[in-house]
């Protein structure tokens, strides 16, 4: 049992008590009638998982489309992969579009807020289901955990899903191992800067579902910037109170390594930035660097002692307007 000798703020804590769920709340059949007219779309964005997507589509397809019409459209965007993804995708059910089909008519960008993007643009439902294409062990509960606020509570605009999260090692399991950049840089960046939504407790879950209405009226910021850009963007838009979390239970899914995640960081830091420099929290206009500079072992750098090999990224992001402020003709169907 943790001690802490200070306690959760008044508005995280009553926040927290009545905007957390659990996935078991909701059956299938329950949100198949609740949902009324309302259209249903489940969009995946997947850059080289044909590992995993073709279980994850079918999942979804059998037990939420087939056997109860609650899910009617199962997207994947195909974000630039070089393996079968979008083959395996369309084995199981899903529709396929391609990231940079969709936005061929606008500036290239980079990344998984790019892709998301291209799938909200692609799709069809009222309410919107986001699902990460590398999951293992996945079941339907996910997108039913995440719908179930959406359909039951009209005064609910988005659903983010947490989870304990092991980190699969090639030897072994870390129990809470994952989530690395949730602990190391998210977690720790919202709650300085951002502390009303403190009482997420997996702030860059890649399960989140919301009303297309509001997920139009938010730039999606481009790389892994998108879900803490999303975060901080819809409480300024709609306020906490309409925002609302899921316990899915425990996911697991394929880890990057440190060095992937050191660029992930940096995306999440300098998104998180610029929604500081917006709020007004930042004295300094100038922007920060956004490149990275990295070190990895051996090398054959010039530089004297280094004996490292220097690797410098750009982890700068971009960002796609709300949907809403577009003229649909610009972005291709
Ligand atoms: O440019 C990209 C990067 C990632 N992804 C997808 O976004 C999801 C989450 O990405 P990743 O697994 O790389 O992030 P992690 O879970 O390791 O933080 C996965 O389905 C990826 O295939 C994507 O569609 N385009
Ligand atoms: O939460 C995290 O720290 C990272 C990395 O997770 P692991 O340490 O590999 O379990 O994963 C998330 O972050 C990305 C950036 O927001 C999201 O796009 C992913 O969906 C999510 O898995």
């Amino acid at each position: 049992m943790w001690h802490s000798n200070t306690t959760v703020s008044p508005i995280v804590e009553a926040w927290t008590t009545y905007r957390t769920g659990r996935a078991g709340q909701w059956t299938p059949e329950q949100l198949a009638v609740a949902k009324r007219h309302d259209r249903v779309s489940v969009v995946i964005p997947a850059r080289n998982e044909q590992a995993t997507i073709g279980a994850i589509v079918a999942t979804i397809r059998a037990e939420l489309a087939e056997r109860v019409p609650l899910v009617d459209e199962i997207l994947v965007v195909d974000s630039r992969s070089t393996d079968a993804t979008a083959a395996e995708a369309r084995r199981a059910g899903a529709r396929v579009v391609s990231q940079d089909r969709i936005t061929r008519g606008l500036p290239r960008m980079e990344g998984k807020g790019d892709a998301l993007w291209a799938g909200l643009a692609a799709s069809s439902g009222d309410v919107v289901a986001f699902v990460d294409g590398d999951l293992r062990e996945f079941s339907a509960h996910f997108v039913t955990g995440l719908l179930g606020p959406l359909l039951t509570d009209s005064s609910v605009e988005y659903v983010k899903g947490f989870y304990h999260r092991p980190l699969i090692g090639p030897v072994s399991v870390e129990t809470d191992g994952g989530g690395r950049v949730t602990e190391l840089a998210a977690r720790p960046l919202l709650n300085l800067f951002f502390p009303e939504l403190a009482g997420f407790v997996q702030p860059l879950a890649g399960e989140y579902a919301g009303r297309r209405r509001t997920l139009e009226r938010i730039p999606f910021v481009s790389g892994y910037g998108v879900e803490i850009g999303m975060l901080i963007d819809l409480v300024d838009l709609v306020g906490l109170d309409a925002l609302a979390q899921v316990d899915l239970g425990e996911r697991k899914h394929r880890h990057q390594g440190t060095e992937a995640l050191g660029r992930m960081a940096a995306q999440i830091m300098v998104t998180a930035w610029s929604r500081m420099h917006r709020r007004g929290l930042t004295t300094d206009p100038v922007p920060p660097s956004t490149l990275l500079t990295q070190f990895r072992r051996g090398g054959d750098e010039a530089l004297p002692n280094l004996d490292r090999q220097i690797a410098v990224a750009d982890t700068g992001v971009t960002e796609r307007p709300p949907l809403s402020s577009l003229d649909r003709r610009a972005v291709a169907a």
